[in-house]
């Protein structure tokens, strides 16, 4: 445990209740309830355009809601200034003050609140060595690579302890590789310091890799809240299956239920296991996701589970994706492990037969 640890202020619970905004008459946000827990790394992702930056400016206080609460730690801060909030924020183009050396800029939210010179030195060089940039306080900040003036700006925004750090898209102007090394270290800085991250993205990748939870949204809504292998795995709705990664639809009609299993029947005739969201029972015709990575393809068999045409084959190194053509002219992509080097075993052409086990396939809801 590091000294940041044992001195940090324990992360707050932010609520937001019933929230909605409009700028004039566009409504941005509506009626988003969420509760985001101690020490957690919550992310809101989704598309451009869908309101996660308006919810974050409102828990920031930089805007208000035109309904609906904010609360911290159960009390309610809608009317608080920014300033009066233990919420800080780090802004996807850092802001950082180019006049000033790497140590006045993380200090620099301290000297503000007219916190002791001693103290200031004391928690910058913490700071320094959490975001490890140990000897570089001296520096101007203009002379730091973008990756590290991005650690100067989360030093920065720790330095004061806020119970809660929100993070605007804080990666998006990093190199791939860079920004694939600073999501390990921003994984890291929140569970060092206990801090509520509360962070923002449009990268499923990226919210998978770090998130303990994540809520998708779209056009101002919630659509699904969850632990990345639940949204993954268990998604509820088209439009978080499509929003996260690649997946296979398929057309079935149920069969039966039992606890919280269905049996549906394929276009194929082939009948096969299926869960299903909470709030859901299933009845009729249903969509079944399958994804790509968790189906096989082989040679035909009077028992697969649907049967297809070879149409493309792509090579991607770790991976190749089998694009099928099922006889009933649905499209299905099977993600292939390359575990040896060498040809798939398919070409384009080959009738192909594609089987899943039993528990990876998700019933949506309409
Ligand atoms: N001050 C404002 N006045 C009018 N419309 C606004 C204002 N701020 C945001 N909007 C609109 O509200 C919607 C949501 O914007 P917001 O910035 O929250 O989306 P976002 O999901 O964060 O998108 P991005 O990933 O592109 O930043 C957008 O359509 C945006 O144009």
């Amino acid at each position: 445990m590091t000294e940041s640890r044992t001195t940090a202020a324990h992360g707050g619970a932010i609520g937001l209740h019933g929230i909605k905004k409009w700028f004039g008459n566009f409504q941005a946000v509506d009626n988003v309830t969420l509760d985001i827990r101690p020490n957690e790394f919550f992310t809101l992702l989704g598309p451009s355009g869908c309101g996660k930056t308006t919810l974050l400016r409102m828990i920031a206080g930089f805007e208000m809601p035109t309904e609906g609460q904010v609360l911290l730690d159960g009390s309610d801060i809608s009317g608080l200034l920014p300033n009066q909030r233990p919420v800080n924020t780090v802004f996807q183009n850092y802001a950082l003050f180019p006049h000033l050396t790497v140590a006045e800029n993380i200090g620099f939210g301290l000297k503000m609140l007219g916190r002791p010179k001693a103290e200031i030195t004391s928690v910058v060089n913490d700071m320094l060595k959490l975001v490890h940039l140990d000897g570089r306080g001296h520096n101007p900040v203009t002379q730091l690579s973008g990756g590290q003036q991005q650690r100067v700006a989360l030093a920065r925004a720790l330095a004061p302890r806020p119970k809660v750090l929100l993070l605007d898209e804080p990666l998006s102007a990093l190199d791939l590789k860079l920004r694939k090394s600073m999501q390990i270290e921003l994984k890291r800085l929140q569970l060092e310091t206990g801090i509520t991250f509360v962070f923002v993205t449009h990268d499923q990748e990226e919210a998978l890799t770090m998130s303990d939870r994540i809520a998708v949204m779209s056009a101002g809504t919630v659509r699904q809240v969850g632990s990345p292998w639940d949204i993954y795995d268990r998604p509820a709705e088209r439009f978080v299956a499509d929003f996260i990664g690649e997946t296979n639809f398929l057309s079935a009609d149920v069969v039966s239920v039992a606890d919280n299993r269905a049996r549906v029947r394929l276009s194929s005739g082939a009948e096969i296991s299926a869960s299903f969201p909470a709030d859901v029972t299933p009845n009729g015709s249903v969509t079944v996701v399958v994804r790509p990575e968790h189906a096989r393809a082989g040679a035909p068999t009077g028992t697969s589970a649907l049967r297809g045409v070879v149409h493309d084959i792509v090579y991607l190194g770790t991976d190749t994706h089998v694009h099928v053509r099922l006889d009933d002219g649905t499209a299905f992509m099977v993600r292939q492990q390359n575990a040896r080097s060498g040809h798939c075993g398919f070409s384009k052409g080959d009738t192909v037969g594609i089987d899943f086990s039993d528990d990876v396939a998700q019933i949506l809801r309409d």
